[in-house]
């Protein structure tokens, strides 16, 4: 059964990564331009790896602070490091992994129950079809809305748009979700130290949050030097924490060049978003990075996308605004930068620029109209 439509037909096509992985002729939507394709042997990022022991049982402030100043160093830099001695149960990362094929082995029919509309952030997304009409990424993506002060908002979600049969699916993530929620928390204590902060400052500024939990599948592609399985950009939101399984295929672009970052058994890869580098005032970067594909295995991440309450400013801690370093960027909500993302611009290298832009034109175009 094809699951894509010949290339002069301009409906949607829909991608079904069963069928896809095993074809050799790639839909000319999925080839990137050359200035784009992949380099599969990028050289390998040595990032720092922070052991967050300490922070996380009142322990010795030493180890927090040379933590603190690891994070520094690499936030200035690329915006990511690694997050070892983290408290999360192995066995429940595992299990986040393994029943990811609980739903993205099912039936394209079946999958579409929970398909993610254009404008939503949550849902069954692949490859974004009919949201983009060239350069589409070689996955598919199911997205979830969490809230720590919702109970059971991830659990319900999967009961509401696929049935009771997937509560035991739900009851995973929303787990999951809460394990991440308690390790942002923590790292936002460490950011506020590494920023020379009360180490509350960011800690009480996500206490209430609204936040993303995407789940990542790659298929695989017998193309894999010319397609992409997620795009160039910088993650819109504040941090990232991802964990990816052992196939690799995450890429970061620092000093010029785009490296590998290799996966660690138990480990997590936390970079800093757009949100953040505009709450850090631009100190702490928000860095172009991207996943690539492989023509032998399906590859598995989980992205939680740590975010502020929808309205809440954003604006930078006081003490980084200052005449060395002047305002970045302008006050905005998360709100209307998802908005942004989802409506009017494709996440890139150059999202938050971008927006800047579109907000102060909103603004003229609100004091020019009566
Ligand atoms: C707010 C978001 C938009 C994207 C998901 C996310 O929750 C954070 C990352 C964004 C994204 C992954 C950046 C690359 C392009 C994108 C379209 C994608 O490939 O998935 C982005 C996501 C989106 O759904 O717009
Ligand atoms: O799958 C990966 O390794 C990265 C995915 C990513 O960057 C994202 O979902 O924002
Ligand atoms: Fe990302």
């Amino acid at each position: 059964m094809v699951h894509y439509l010949p290339k002069d037909d301009t409906r949607p096509l829909a991608f079904d990564g069963s069928i896809l992985g095993s074809e050799s002729n790639i839909p000319s939507q999925f080839i990137w331009p050359d200035d784009e394709k992949p380099c599969l042997d990028a050289p390998e990022l040595v990032i720092p790896t922070i052991d967050v022991g300490a922070l996380l049982c009142g322990g010795d402030p030493l180890a927090v602070l040379k933590a603190a100043e690891a994070v520094n160093e690499a936030c200035k830099k690329h915006g990511f490091f690694l997050v070892v001695n983290h408290g999360v149960d192995s066995g429940l990362i595992d299990r986040a992994h393994q029943y990811m094929d609980v739903f993205f082995g099912l039936q394209l029919s079946e999958k579409q129950k929970a398909l993610r509309k254009v404008g939503e952030s949550y849902g069954y997304a692949s490859s974004f079809v009919g949201r983009f009409s060239s350069k589409l990424p070689w996955k598919e993506t199911l997205s979830f809305r969490f809230c720590p002060d919702t109970r059971n908002i991830v659990e319900n979600y999967m009961v509401h748009r696929m049935g009771e049969d997937f509560r035991d699916f739900g009851r995973i993530y929303q787990e999951y979700c809460e394990a991440m929620n308690k390790l942002s928390l923590h790292l936002m204590e460490l950011l506020g130290i590494s920023l020379g902060l009360d180490p509350a400052y960011f800690k009480d500024f996500f206490q209430a949050n609204d936040s993303i939990l995407r789940l990542n599948h790659y298929p695989p592609c017998q193309k894999p030097n010319s397609t992409l399985g997620t795009g160039p950009h910088s993650d819109p939101t504040s941090l990232t924490i991802l964990h990816q399984d052992q196939v690799g295929g995450l890429q970061v672009f620092s000093d010029e060049q785009w490296h590998s970052i290799a996966p660690i058994p138990g480990a997590f890869v936390v970079n800093i978003g757009d949100t953040f580098m505009a709450l850090s005032n631009g100190v702490y970067k928000s860095c172009l990075h991207r996943a690539v594909v492989n023509n032998r295995t399906v590859r598995r991440s989980l992205a939680f996308f740590l975010c502020p309450e929808m309205d809440k400013a954003v604006t930078p801690a006081a003490g980084l605004v200052n005449a060395e370093n002047p305002r970045r960027y302008p006050d905005f909500t998360w709100a209307s930068l998802l908005e942004f993302t989802q409506r009017h611009y494709r996440a890139d290298m150059k999202t938050l620029d971008a927006f800047s832009k579109w907000v102060q034109e909103q603004e003229s175009n609100k004091k020019a109209t009566p």
